[in-house]
């Protein structure tokens, strides 16, 4: 008996798919980097620049939640999303724009069109604790 590659699909855990803490890792470096190269977003992030330190504490905590979100064994120990965001008047369009920036760092690393979906529609429940909040 063959097994479809639906069925192949099905039995890797999203984390395992995402290429574990490596490939996480991987995501959000080239997320970063795409959000400070995307006018509509960019002016939110190249404040933090000239700290390092806190650009990789951000970087560590995007990590943890994409761990937690898919599973891993990481788990998330930033602040919540609506505190994070609280007080920054983050827009739809913006909102939409850093999903782009995820979801095509995702497709340049070679992620398959059902795990950027996956990880779509989990940000996308983030998005009430996120704009205008
Ligand atoms: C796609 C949905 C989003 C997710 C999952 C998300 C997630 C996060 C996480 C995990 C942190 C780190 C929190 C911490 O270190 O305690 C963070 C920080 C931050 N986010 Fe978002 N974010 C999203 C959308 C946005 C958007 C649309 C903007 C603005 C355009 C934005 C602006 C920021 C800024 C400026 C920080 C740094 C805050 C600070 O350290 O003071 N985020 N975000």
């Amino acid at each position: 008996m063959t097994t479809s590659a639906a069925e192949q699909l099905s039995t890797v855990s999203l984390y395992e798919r995402l290429g574990g803490s490596t490939g996480i890792r991987r995501i959000v470096d080239g997320m970063v980097d795409a959000h400070l190269d995307n006018p509509a977003i960019k002016p939110r992030f190249t404040p933090y620049l000239d700290q390092p330190d806190r650009v990789e504490k951000i970087k560590q905590h995007y990590c943890t939640l994409f761990e937690e979100l898919s599973n891993g064994p990481g788990a998330y120990d930033g602040r919540s999303m609506h505190e994070t965001h609280r007080g920054m008047n983050i827009d739809e369009t913006e909102y939409i724009a850093a999903m782009d920036d995820i979801l095509e760092t995702m497709k340049s690393l070679g992620h398959a069109e059902d795990t950027r979906k996956e990880i779509a529609a989990m940000l996308y429940a983030l998005k009430d604790d996120i704009v205008r909040v």
